[in-house]
């Protein structure tokens, strides 16, 4: 059987310098793996959690090839779910099922299960076949593609990862219907940081297209997806190591993560980035590099997205030893990524803390 072409709306190539891999959009997908990825080997290791599981497994399971011997790892549901004790648990199972370097490890999940999957891939037998199919708008957006994998560490988020790409990424956007509202807001933070970065008419779209993006109306869907995913392919293919362009993606991430790793049980990724992106906006706005109307922007973007514009409250000293473990911190120098205006961002040193904290102070939020 042929993968139904009209299934598929869009087809993206991630091209590298070693090598380039497909991503797939569109609908009902799941069943048409095997079409999709004819040279999946005999021996697979299916990540997910059980949520996820209990939506999707069986359809990807019965769209294996019967031939394979398909093994499932279930991880806790939630951020704690790349823990370095659930990457030691998923190999574990690797290694008592005998699988060996041949094996492909297939992430079925949002981003969580995806970074913790492709770091096991990335290390177990010193690396074997990946495939993402990722099931959260965020994941479909932004963490399946580029081969960041990470697992967290009690010091911070993602201090410990590798740079590995996959083969594939399957992205079906029908698994969009069972997510949460607040899960979904999550992906639309990371959709609006592209247009913030790198690309001011897609600002302008999704600013035209809140309410069909809101009410998850397909074709919506898959152009934000789509434009979402090119737009990291094509940053990923001119720095896939992060040492310039690529930078940008972390629009928000530095003021983000510290809020994650101080509030990991209450604040999502998607959210903590969506306040972080609003206090660079401002910190901006204080050094008079970005107009009042752009910062308005943003922050009304980000709000009809539904998600906050406000930061917990934190002190001082917690967002400053949080920020210090950055992975974009240089000879002990904080750099945020800033924006310029809509459509452009920068990476700076920042040589002064105090109008860091005055922007963080302003946007604190007084009820947390
Ligand atoms: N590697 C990267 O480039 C990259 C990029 C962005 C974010 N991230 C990481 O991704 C993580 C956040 O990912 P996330 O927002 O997908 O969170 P997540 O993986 O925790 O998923 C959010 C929730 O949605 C549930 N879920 C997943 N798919 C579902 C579906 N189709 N229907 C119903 N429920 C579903 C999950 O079980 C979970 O409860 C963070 O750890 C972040 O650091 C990595
Ligand atoms: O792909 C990238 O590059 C990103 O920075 C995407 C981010 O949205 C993502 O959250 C990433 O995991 C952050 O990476 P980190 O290097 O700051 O851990
Ligand atoms: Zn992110």
């Amino acid at each position: 059987m042929q993968a139904n072409p009209e299934a598929i709306s869009h087809r993206i190539q991630v091209g590298l310098a070693e090598r380039s891999y497909p991503i797939f959009i569109g609908q009902q997908l799941l069943s048409q793996l095997a079409d999709l990825l004819p040279r999946l080997p005999q021996q697979i290791c299916i990540i997910t959690n059980a949520l996820v599981a209990s939506h999707y497994l069986a359809t990807v399971r019965d769209a294996l090839p019967a031939s394979c011997k398909v093994i499932v790892h279930e991880i806790p549901d939630g951020e704690h779910g790349k823990s370095l004790e659930n990457y030691g648990l998923v190999m574990d199972t690797l290694i008592n099922a005998s699988f060996n370097r041949d094996c492909a490890v297939i992430a079925l999940g949002g981003g969580v299960v995806g970074d913790l999957a492709g770091f096991v891939a990335a290390t177990f037998q010193r690396g074997v076949a990946f495939y993402q199919i990722p099931t959260t708008l965020l994941a479909q957006v932004d963490s399946s593609v580029g081969g960041k994998t990470a697992i967290n560490h009690p010091g911070g988020k993602n201090l410990v990862g590798a740079f590995y790409q996959p083969q594939a990424v399957v992205i079906s956007h029908d698994c969009l219907l069972t997510l949460s509202d607040r899960d979904y807001a999550c992906g639309l933070a990371e959709i609006v940081k592209y247009g913030i970065v790198y690309d001011a008419d897609f600002f302008a779209w999704l600013e035209a297209n809140q309410q069909p993006l809101n009410a998850r109306e397909p074709q919506a869907l898959a152009y934000a997806i789509a434009r979402s995913c090119e737009i990291k392919a094509e940053i990923v293919a001119a720095d896939e190591h992060e040492h310039g362009i690529r930078a940008l993606l972390n629009l928000g991430h530095t003021f983000g993560h510290a809020i994650e790793a101080e509030c990991y049980a209450s604040w999502r990724h998607g959210e903590a980035v969506a306040a972080g992106t609003a206090i660079a906006a401002h910190f901006m706005l204080q050094q008079s590099e970005l107009s009042s109307a752009e910062v308005e922007r943003i922050c009304h973007l980000l709000s009809a997205f539904g998600l906050p514009t406000q930061a917990p409250h934190l002190s001082e000293s917690q967002w400053q030893a949080r920020m210090q473990r950055d992975k974009k911190v240089q000879a002990g120098r904080i750099r945020l990524v800033l924006p310029t205006r809509i459509g452009h961002a920068e990476v700076r040193t920042i040589t002064d803390w105090q109008p860091v904290w005055t922007a963080i102070s302003a946007l604190t939020s007084t009820s947390s």
